[in-house]
C-alpha cells in the first residue's frame, strides 16, 4: 500500500478555553485531492497549521510525507499557500517567484521555465515585471498560488486558494490541480466555494471540532439524499 502524504491521527487543538479540534483523523494518499470544508471558524486553517507544525497540537499525531511534524527540512517539499498572502510588496512578481523558488531549492537551470509555467497557470505572465504593491487582491492571491506551485512539490496544501479569482481562471487552476493529482501528488485544499468541493476526490466536512462527514462527493450526496455538496453542507449543519 502507498504511504499517505498526510496522516493525521486524533489531532486535538485548544486555544484557551476553546477546543477547536476535538478529534481529527484523516489521511491523504498520493494522487488524491482532499477538500476540507466547514463553516467559518470551524478550524480548517487550524488543521493545516497543526499538521504543518505551525501550531503545536495538544494531542494526537501529525505525519506529513512519512515524517513526524514539525520538521523544518520537509517544508521545501510542500507547496503551502496560507490564507494571508506573505509577499514582498516592493519586489516584482517575477522577483518574488525567483526568491521563493530559490528558497524552495528549485534548481537554477529549471527555475526560469518553472516560473514561466506557474505564472501562466495563474494568468500573471503580463504582470510579472510590475511591483506587487500595485497588484489587486486577486492578483496577490494568484501570485501566492504560483509560489506554492513552484517546484511541483509532492504535497500541496492550499488554504482557500481561489478567493477573489474569477470563474474562468478558477477553471484553469482546477485543471492544473487535477493534472498535478494525476501525476501522483497529494493535495489538501480548503474552500468556501461549494462547486469546487464537487471537483475533489474526497470531501471532509469539519464541524464541532470533528469530521462530521467524509467521502467522495457522490457518496456524500447519496448518504445525505441531496444533489450537491452545498446541500450536504447545509444538511449536516442542520440549516436545511
Ligand atoms: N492563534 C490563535 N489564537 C486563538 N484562537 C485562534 C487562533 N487561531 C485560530 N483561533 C480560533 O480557532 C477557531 C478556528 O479558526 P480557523 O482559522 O482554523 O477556522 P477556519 O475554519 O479556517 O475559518 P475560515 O473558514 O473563516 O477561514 C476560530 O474560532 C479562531 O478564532
Amino acid at each position: 500500500m502507498t504511504e499517505p502524504v498526510i496522516d493525521l491521527k486524533h489531532l486535538q487543538k485548544t486555544f484557551g478555553q476553546q477546543t477547536v479540534l476535538a478529534d481529527v483523523t484523516l489521511q491523504i494518499a498520493p494522487g488524491e485531492i482532499l477538500g476540507l470544508i466547514g463553516p467559518s471558524g470551524a478550524g480548517k486553517s487550524t488543521v493545516i497549521k497543526t499538521a504543518l507544525g505551525m501550531e503545536v497540537a495538544d494531542g494526537g499525531e501529525a505525519r506529513v510525507l512519512q515524517t513526524h511534524m514539525p520538521n523544518r527540512q520537509l517544508l521545501g517539499r510542500i507547496g503551502y499557500m496560507a490564507q494571508e498572502d506573505a509577499l514582498y510588496e516592493a519586489l516584482t512578481g517575477a522577483e518574488n517567484l525567483r526568491f521563493f523558488g530559490r528558497m524552495k531549492g528549485v534548481k537554477k537551470a529549471v527555475l526560469a521555465a518553472d516560473i514561466a509555467h506557474v505564472a501562466a497557470v495563474v494568468d500573471l505572465t503580463a504582470d510579472l515585471e510590475k511591483p506587487v504593491a500595485g497588484y489587486s487582491g486577486g492578483m496577490k492571491r494568484r501570485l501566492s498560488l504560483a509560489i506554492a506551485l513552484l517546484g511541483a512539490p509532492e504535497l500541496l496544501i492550499l488554504d482557500e486558494p481561489t478567493v477573489g479569482i474569477d470563474p474562468a481562471l478558477r477553471r484553469k487552476i482546477w485543471s492544473e490541480l487535477h493534472q498535478l493529482r494525476d501525476e501522483g501528488r497529494g493535495i489538501l485544499i480548503t474552500t468556501h466555494v461549494m462547486d469546487e468541493a464537487e471537483l475533489v476526490d474526497h470531501v471532509a466536512l469539519l464541524l464541532g471540532g470533528k469530521l462530521m462527514a467524509y467521502g467522495t462527493p457522490a457518496a456524500l450526496e447519496t448518504q445525505y439524499a441531496v444533489d450537491s455538496i452545498e446541500a450536504v453542507f447545509l444538511k449536516a449543519e442542520g440549516v436545511a
